[in-house]
């Protein structure tokens, strides 16, 4: 690893694309936005601007303004247009609010995200996972990627909803798959299309937000009628320092934001790392050597956490080469200074995780698959915002933990009975939407792990 440039490096003169060019790039970075990203890097270094009459993109690619952004000036940003054409699935939820209203319902949600809370929901994680491999036989193709999507899906409203969607979580997947499709069009086609035209992919969009709205008033219902001790409940009688309570609007908002978000992301990550391993049998077998020689014949627990570090090293470095939310944006909603850059009120600032995730500056070999590097706590040698697949700062991923203690527990419980191999001749393009998934899911057969321990 090589030092990273300090801030005082960087040229105060910013490469402008502008005119036709800048259109044409602007198009090319909605068409295929992880390439004209490296291209980007590449051409122009750590920071970019493009510019059409008003209009003014930066594209940051250094930790160090990233950094700024996200943490030390997150008070001269808002969420901008790619997060407010979501409004109409997630509407103020979490991920899209801001002000006084963000940190209300922050607060209000904060407690369910609690050490304890998360060593608790270890059991509904454990439970789901082995209930999913009881189905799965040695000798069976599965597409993994839909596998993963329905497993998280039940946890997380399991375990936060306390309700059991196990009947819906393939209607679930299907109308998610939709959503991405509809917003992965609108990029294509630079927001050109609002939701409201009835383009093919806005009506199967549109169609699947309504089918998802149902599901997630009837999940509000169910627990309205039978209060438990969940995070829905709490939301249900929650008073905020003033006695009001939630709209029912608020809720559905934040009900949908934590349903999808908060299994989405995790089943992208499980996905892209049993492809990982699949390509890489050798950190495979370190795996199965790990989970196998820890759990012996039994399911984990939380308290088994602190013993598999290697199924936790694979993560983080699956999580680095293929990070679920691949790109953040913002607005400027107050002129601010981020580095030697005086930013506008109204200027869009974006930044790409799959870019500076493959730094060659931060990560030695950074197209190689290699979970060894996370050995000897590489993540606080890092310099702040090198990695950061749940963000930064105060808008920092509330379900970190939560995934995390997922995705590690169910990766143990998968590599301890299953060896996963790719069905050949598939064809494997990412479809870069709100998260990063497969286009067309990812086939693998399964096989029983034979290793020598
Ligand atoms: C591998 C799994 C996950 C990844 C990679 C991930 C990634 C992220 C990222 C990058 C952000 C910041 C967005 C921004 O700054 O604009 C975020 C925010 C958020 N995530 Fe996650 N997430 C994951 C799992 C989860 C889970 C399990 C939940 C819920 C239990 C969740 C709920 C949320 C919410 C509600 C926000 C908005 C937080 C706020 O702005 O206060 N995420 N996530």
């Amino acid at each position: 690893m090589t030092a990273a440039p300090s801030s005082s490096s960087y040229s105060t003169k910013v490469p402008t694309i502008k005119g036709l060019s800048a259109i044409r790039q602007l198009l090319k970075f909605s068409r295929e936005p992880i390439k004209f990203s490296e291209q980007c890097v590449q051409e122009y270094g750590d920071v970019a601007k493009i510019s059409i009459g008003s209009t003014q993109v930066y594209l940051f690619h250094h930790p160090d303004l990233i950094a700024e952004i996200l943490s030390k000036q997150n008070q001269h940003f808002i969420k901008d247009i790619s997060y407010r054409s979501l409004a109409g699935i997630f509407g103020n939820g979490l991920l899209l609010s801001d002000g006084d209203l963000w940190q209300r319902h922050r607060r209000l949600m904060q407690p369910a995200f609690t050490q304890e809370r998360i060593a608790a929901y270890a059991a509904t994680a454990v439970e789901d996972t082995a209930q999913m491999l009881s189905t799965w036989k040695a000798g069976e193709v599965r597409d993994i990627h839909q596998e993963m999507s329905q497993l998280t899906v039940k946890v997380i409203t399991r375990a936060l909803f306390g309700v059991d969607i196990t009947q819906t979580a393939l209607e679930t997947g299907e109308a998610l798959e939709a959503i991405m499709l509809q917003y992965y069009h609108k990029t294509q086609t630079g927001f050109l299309f609002p939701s409201w035209m009835p383009t093919p992919s806005n009506l199967r969009g549109n169609q699947a937000i309504k089918h998802l709205n149902k599901i997630v008033d009837n999940i509000i219902e169910q627990r309205r009628h039978s209060p438990q001790d969940d995070l829905l409940s709490n939301l249900l009688s929650a008073q905020d320092e003033d006695g009001s309570q939630l709209s029912i609007n608020e809720l559905r908002d934040e009900v949908m934001t934590l349903l999808l978000a908060g299994h989405e992301t995790t089943a992208n990550a499980l996905t892209w790392t049993l492809m990982l391993l699949a390509q890489n049998p050798e950190a495979a077998t370190n795996l199965t050597r790990e989970t196998q020689s820890i759990l012996k014949g039994r399911d984990p627990d939380v308290t088994d956490l602190p013993q598999l570090p290697y199924t936790e090293m694979v993560l983080k470095e699956s999580m680095r080469l293929y990070p679920p939310a691949w790109a953040l944006s913002r607005e400027v909603a107050q002129d601010c200074q981020i580095g030697p850059y005086s930013l506008k009120k109204g200027t869009a600032v974006y930044f790409s995780q799959w870019v500076v995730h493959r730094d060659a500056r931060f990560f030695k070999n950074p197209e190689q698959f290699l979970p060894e590097r996370w050995q000897d706590n590489l993540e606080n040698k890092l310099p702040r915002c090198a990695y950061f697949p749940f963000g930064a700062g105060p808008r920092v991923c509330i379900g970190k933990a939560f995934s995390m203690m997922e995705a590690t527990l169910s990766l143990a419980m998968l590599a301890k009975q299953f060896h996963f191999t790719l069905v050949p001749d598939q064809a494997i393009e990412l479809l870069p939407s709100i998260t990063l998934r497969p286009k067309q899911g990812i086939k693998m057969s399964l096989e029983s792990p034979n290793i020598r321990h």
